[in-house]
């Protein structure tokens, strides 16, 4: 005898442009009593058919959870023309990339040139759009309305840029230089900043905080003016959190090279015309680490400005992710990075018949949710609620499915 699915399907394994009908179902019994709104309209749940033109029947969701607090969450996000910038991070593997890419082709549909950028070292832009992304370089993605590009920074070779220009400045070059020139205790300067373990070591984090500082390089040029939307898939929670605190990092680190870079400079300037080449050499190491820290402190501002900016924090309905999301905020909140959004990933959509493990499941989710409730760091945001579905979300027309119940 057949059962009734306890999850949402999505049955046909070639996910082609579905047309969507939504009408309303359930109450809201098996949400927690304090996530319950007063409203109805506002935590609604929605039964979503989808059919595929030609094989209707093997194309059906049956039933998903619609985002709770999501009414006019987009509105706001869609509204101006304004460039504004949108980071989405969390614990691994939570959902970060699917949630990105679904909301650029959200943007992109609703007429905004759109740029996704992934910043995460271990790359899945590619395998959410089911498109070769890779080669650091912006990819058009087919499908969406409106220009979505989509580009992977290879974090090897952005760091490579940065210790080329360091270790001019600060490696065994200089060393050695200003060794010659009995000018040891400046070195020793130079060695207490500790850049180049650094680099030979870097920490999670450094090769993101590059990659964006990269990303803000390339949208000062005028090729990238059109792009009024820019979505960052970033590394997870850990990396994140240390690529907060780099940009100050750099900023003190690099202005304290550049400032002995002076000080070598006019203690060298006797002898500056037999070392000819190699003062030039260094001038340009010292122009372009000036610029990329100009760059990082661009990227620290970025991160700050609540008109421009917001930190989107993705989890999933587990303890372990919720604490992990909480510690994430408390984090942004000290370093003034604007969070107004939290998305709870992966929620066992409702179901009149579960089987043993999925009521096991779901009142495992039940907890995790009312923590977020009594969660002094996280109860305050703007919450989302995304459901588990029964296929992975792979391409445009699925991103375009989840995109549509996550963000409205
Ligand atoms: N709501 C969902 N329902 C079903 N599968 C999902 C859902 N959200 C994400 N997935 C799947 O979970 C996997 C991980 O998702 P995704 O790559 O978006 O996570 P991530 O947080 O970016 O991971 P990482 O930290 O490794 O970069 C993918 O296979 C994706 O299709």
């Amino acid at each position: 005898m057949a059962t009734a699915p306890c999850m949402p399907s999505i049955s046909s394994p070639t996910f082609r442009k579905p047309t969507t009908s939504i009408e309303p179902i359930n109450p809201l019994s098996h949400l927690p009593k304090t996530l319950r709104p007063t409203n109805p309209f506002r935590n609604k749940f929605v039964s979503l058919s989808i059919a595929r033109k030609t094989r209707r029947s093997s194309f059906r969701v049956r039933a998903v959870a619609a985002p709770a607090e999501g009414v006019a969450v987009f509105d706001e996000m869609v509204s101006g023309t304004q460039r504004k910038y949108y980071l989405l991070g969390g614990k691994g593997g939570v959902g970060k990339t699917s949630c990105a890419a679904s909301l650029a082709v959200k943007f992109a549909n609703n007429g905004h040139p759109t740029l996704v950028v992934s910043t995460d070292p271990a790359h899945s832009l590619s395998d959410s759009f089911a498109q070769d992304l890779t080669g650091g370089v912006l990819v058009r993605v087919e499908g969406p309305d409106y220009p979505l590009f989509a580009l992977e920074i290879n974090p090897e070779k952005a760091r490579e840029e940065f210790r080329s220009a360091s270790q001019t400045n600060g490696g065994t070059g200089v060393k050695d230089f200003m060794d010659g020139m009995g000018l040891g205790m400046l070195v020793e300067q130079l060695g207490e900043l500790k850049l180049g373990e650094l680099l030979d070591t870097p920490p999670p984090g450094l090769d993101e905080g590059i990659a964006i500082s990269k990303v803000m390089q390339f949208l000062e040029s005028p090729e990238y003016s059109m792009f009024t939307r820019i979505i960052f898939d970033t590394a997870p929670t850990g990396h994140t959190l240390r690529l907060l605190s780099l940009p100050d990092f750099l900023d003190a680190s690099i202005g304290k090279i550049l400032n002995l870079k002076q000080k070598i400079s006019s203690a060298t300037s006797a002898i500056k015309s037999v070392f000819g080449q190699e003062e030039n050499k260094q001038e340009d190491a010292a122009n372009k680490l000036e610029r990329l820290r100009e760059r990082m402190v661009k990227v620290r501002e970025l991160f700050r400005d609540t008109d421009s900016t917001e930190f989107v924090i993705v989890t999933i309905p587990t303890v372990m992710a919720i604490s992990e999301s909480s510690r994430l905020r408390a984090s942004l909140k000290k370093e003034n990075v604007p969070v107004k959004r939290l998305i709870v990933n992966q929620i066992l959509p409702p179901s009149a018949s579960d089987c043993k493990f999925c009521a096991m499941k779901r009142k495992d989710q039940m907890r995790a949710l009312d923590m977020i409730q009594n969660d002094p760091e996280l109860s305050g945001l703007n919450l989302i609620q995304a459901p588990l579905v029964d296929v992975e979300i792979r391409g445009v027309p699925a991103l375009k499915f989840m995109g549509d119940i996550i963000w409205k």
